[in-house]
């Protein structure tokens, strides 16, 4: 393709976000949105084989993998899991899908009910609530229920969506049985085999997310996405070859070098809270690329807002309980009034060890979301 038509292309397509950049430097006296204290490292993070999960017939194996999904879970938080199941040709499939649909205008993807017939407030790009340079993000997303993707009780509002996409809703399908598997041996080595996710974390209450982050001239200054924790029991991440993602582990930011065959596991807040901080929730975030767009896929494994989320373990707990409805909540108005999202310091039981995070949060940028 020429390039002008494709400049043009992307010209349309592009949510603004020079303009949001210029209207938050002003505000803000030319404050950019890194913090350089931090050194970047290259590390690899711990790669599980899970397919010795399906072998029946070796305990041993098994229970190897289960110990090693356990410890990555407790020490880093964040892994990767290899032999998953699902083809490159999956993958492959799910970027061409991601390619058409955000490449569509920008006029187009910001209205309801047409085009994709995506259900309202499923699109959101930069930071609406974001105060200086460190809450943009150079990016821009679809946040989508996964009934939807699954056609199962969607809203017809989705149902040409769901008929293009055969590949994300074989993807949908693949990564909500992985995420129960993993949730479920989580919860035996804390002591619990319990129907609890099974119960809980139907596909009406779990989100996929379609991350597009287009090539930023301003690399160095502003953040593809800016620092945050998922608030769901883990997330089931894959990442094109692209690099940017980073995650926070001893105060250093450690990029997450992609891996082409391997999808990565985030412990999200509500595991934290669940395993009374067993289980971590990492800070990550994504850095922008001078040249080159990026496109990422996530699947947040989350309960109805009525589940009740209390510590599982018999030492005295952190964290008070509360409901995922009350968590969401909490985080929608901390956003809403300070520009970022506190997330579980916000419901530590003993104050003095509160610690207040700058997660700039970014799931509930739009009020009437009903993200994660
Ligand atoms: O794009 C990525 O690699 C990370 C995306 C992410 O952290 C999210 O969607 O919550
Ligand atoms: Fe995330």
């Amino acid at each position: 393709m020429p390039t002008n038509k494709l400049n043009m292309e992307h010209s349309i397509s592009n949510p603004p976000l020079h303009e949001a950049y210029k209207i938050l430097l002003s505000k803000t006296n030319g404050e950019n949105g890194f913090d350089d204290q931090f050194l970047v490292e290259e590390c690899e993070l711990p790669l599980i084989d899970v397919s010795r999960l399906a072998e029946s017939g070796d305990e041993v194996r098994r229970e190897e993998c289960k110990s090693e999904i356990f410890k990555a879970s407790q020490e880093w938080g964040f892994f990767q899991v290899v032999k998953h199941g699902i083809s490159n040709g999956v993958f492959s499939g799910l970027k061409l899908e991601q390619e058409k649909i955000f490449k569509q205008p920008f006029e187009k993807k910001t209205k309801e009910n047409k085009f994709f017939n995506f259900s309202a407030g499923s699109y959101r790009w930069g930071s609406l609530n974001a105060t200086c340079i460190r809450q943009l993000s150079w990016s821009e997303a679809f946040h989508i229920p996964l009934t939807d993707m699954l056609g199962s009780g969607g809203s017809d509002t989705f149902r040409c969506f769901y008929i293009c996409s055969a590949t994300i809703q074989q993807f949908a399908t693949q990564v909500s049985i992985l995420s129960k598997t993993l949730a479920d041996i989580l919860a035996e080595k804390m002591g619990h085999k319990s129907t609890f996710f099974e119960e809980n974390c139907l596909p009406r209450s779990c989100y996929i997310r379609l991350n597009r982050y287009p090539p930023c001239p301003l690399a160095s200054e502003v953040h593809g996405l800016m620092p945050h924790t998922d608030s769901a029991f883990l997330t089931i991440l894959h990442q094109d070859q692209v690099r940017g993602l980073q995650m926070l582990k001893d105060g250093k930011w450690i990029a997450v070098k992609p891996n082409p065959d391997a999808l990565i596991i985030i412990i999200g807040d509500l595991f934290q809270a669940w395993s009374n901080g067993v289980y971590k929730s990492v800070e990550h975030r994504v850095v922008t690329n001078p040249k080159l767009e990026r496109f990422s896929v996530a699947y947040f494994f989350c309960p109805s807002d009525d589940t009740v989320i209390e510590s599982c373990s018999t030492e005295p707990s952190l964290y008070r309980n509360f409901s995922f409805g009350e968590y969401r909540q909490q985080v929608r108005e901390d956003v809403h009034n300070l520009g970022y999202k506190i997330g579980l310091p916000k419901f530590l039981l003993s104050t003095g060890d509160k610690i207040v995070c700058m997660n700039m949060y970014h799931e509930f940028n739009f009020p009437t979301s009903t993200g994660t």
